[in-house]
């Protein structure tokens, strides 16, 4: 009997990517069909100016979705008059405009700043059903392993390789490397995604997963949410992995069904029934293995300047020479010098000055309902300076104040806003002052990423909102909803 392909074991990943070349070089890389790709105003400017010059058209546009995020401000961008407010800021005004220029030019679609579906582009890809299970997904922004939380194969890509895929819809890659992350079991009280996220970079290390596309398999991402699941995707890069999987499943299909931009009716029956297929194979095997108990993950906050410097709350400041890897402890030491902490401090002891719940990270609606059950009924500490809640989206705006979230953050003392990257980075005006300390639901707290001289504590939504509340810290275990939510 002839063996077909078939009958080869292969992970979710080997399945997409094989779907998808369209031809093998003899150097080993292969041309990779992109089924979806997602634009913001950072990373496209110089790919659109490529294709100009070499006299060049979008192949494909339909294929192509287009959102401003990082640079727009999130106060209000309508006046009272009805008119679209400015941005102030020169650059990031240009770059918003070049955008749209470039959309209209192009024939691709743009969501404006002003659309309701305005969003990071990692959150509305998701809630519009544009990304799919087994499809190839690109965005030129490395936390497009997001999307894998919904059994795509998401991936960052540099601004030469967006006009490639502008041009040709295709890539050039050489094929990644597999790394299965499991966890069994549940997750404490007080336990959530975000924490599952920087347990797994705290293990792997900001380099670990290097070459890798990580699948993430286990009980505990079989019973965590697609919110969940995007959290934890989201942050594969961070442990230096090109992409993060989690298969499709119930879960998956029940998230997706009925999304503007999901198939309908027969065609999400025969969409469902192929989604079923994308399972790793039993016997198939990964290039590297590593297992975690989630019973054994504590919330965490990280008490340096890379996503991998975590400790449980209930922890202490490291000191840098006891670090178990040699080679980390200079960068230990800057980090600490940096982050103005000193070894030893309980993580509980230190203040902050600011809070910051959104980003790509943690910017959902579960997300926004896990700070509301802490913050409710309370209030934020009179030593706070500045408490951000920024939706990741419009749509999960609309759907926290119609369950009367936004209500229960501004008795507490925060800011409600309009969606956008907002202070994940410092590329529009929500920024942390040099020297102040800041909790943060983002995922990155390097060197000046929330402004120059800015420290950054990176820990859960339930744990920004506990640290908003008392003004440092907090063990959100500590805490007791008031009321029901
Ligand atoms: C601006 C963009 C290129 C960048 C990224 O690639 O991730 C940003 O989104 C970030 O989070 O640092
Ligand atoms: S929210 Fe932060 S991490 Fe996400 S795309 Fe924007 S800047 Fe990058």
């Amino acid at each position: 009997m002839m063996t077909t392909k078939v009958d080869i074991p292969r992970t979710l990943y080997e399945k997409i990517w094989d779907e998808h070349v369209i031809h093998h070089y003899d150097d080993g890389t292969c041309l990779l069909y992109i089924d979806r790709h997602l634009v913001h105003e950072v990373t496209s400017p110089q790919a659109f100016e490529g294709l100009r010059v070499a006299g060049r058209k979008v192949r494909r546009p339909e294929l192509t979705l287009a959102v401003p995020d990082h640079n727009l401000p999130t106060t209000a961008r309508v006046g009272s008059d009805g008119y679209r407010l400015p941005i102030a800021d020169q650059e990031s005004a240009e770059q918003v405009s070049v955008l749209y220029q470039n959309t209209a030019e192009f024939g691709i679609e743009l969501i404006d700043a002003i659309a309701p579906e305005q969003g990071i582009v990692h959150v509305i890809g998701p809630e519009l059903g544009f990304t799919l299970p087994g499809t190839t997904l690109v965005c030129g922004d490395s936390h497009t392993a997001s999307h894998g939380a919904l059994g795509a194969l998401g991936f960052g890509i540099g601004t030469s390789e967006v006009e490639h895929v502008l041009a040709t819809q295709t890539l050039r890659l050489k094929r990644f490397k597999t790394l299965e992350v499991r966890i069994d079991g549940t997750l404490g009280l007080g336990v959530s995604p975000k924490d599952v996220a920087l347990a797994i970079v705290g293990e792997l290390t900001a380099s670990g997963g290097a070459g890798h596309v990580i699948e993430y398999t286990g009980s505990t991402f079989r019973e965590m949410s697609i919110e969940g699941r995007l959290t934890v995707c989201n942050m594969s890069i961070e442990a230096g992995a090109r992409a993060g999987l989690v298969a499709p499943d119930e879960t998956t299909f029940a998230y997706l069904k009925g999304r503007p931009r999901a198939p309908q009716g027969a065609d999400w029956d025969q969409a469902v029934a192929r989604w079923r297929t994308l399972v790793t194979d039993h016997g198939a095997g990964y290039d590297k293995v590593i297992t975690i108990a989630a019973e054994a993950i504590a919330p965490l906050v990280t008490w340096g300047t890379s996503p991998d410097q975590v400790v449980p709350i209930t922890g202490s400041v490291p000191n840098p020479d006891e670090l178990p890897n040699a080679a980390h402890h200079s960068a230990a030491r800057n980090a600490l010098t940096y982050m103005g902490l000193t070894p030893g401090m309980r993580m509980q002891d230190i203040m902050v000055d600011r809070v910051f719940i959104g980003s790509c990270t943690n910017g959902r609606i579960e997300d926004l309902r896990a700070a509301a059950a802490i913050a409710r009924g309370r209030r934020i500490a009179p030593t706070i300076k500045q408490a951000l809640v920024v939706p990741g989206s419009g749509q999960v705006k609309r759907q926290a104040e119609a369950e009367g979230l936004n209500q229960i953050f501004v008795e507490a003392g925060f800011e409600w806003r309009e969606p956008g990257c907002s202070m994940c980075l410092a590329m529009n005006p929500d920024k942390v002052p040099a020297g102040e300390r800041c909790a943060s639901t983002s995922n990155r707290n390097f060197v000046g990423r929330q402004g120059p001289g800015a420290r950054t504590h990176l820990l859960s939504p339930a744990m920004a909102a506990a640290a908003a509340v008392t003004g440092r810290l907090t063990d959100v275990r500590t805490f007791r909803p008031v009321g029901a939510i």
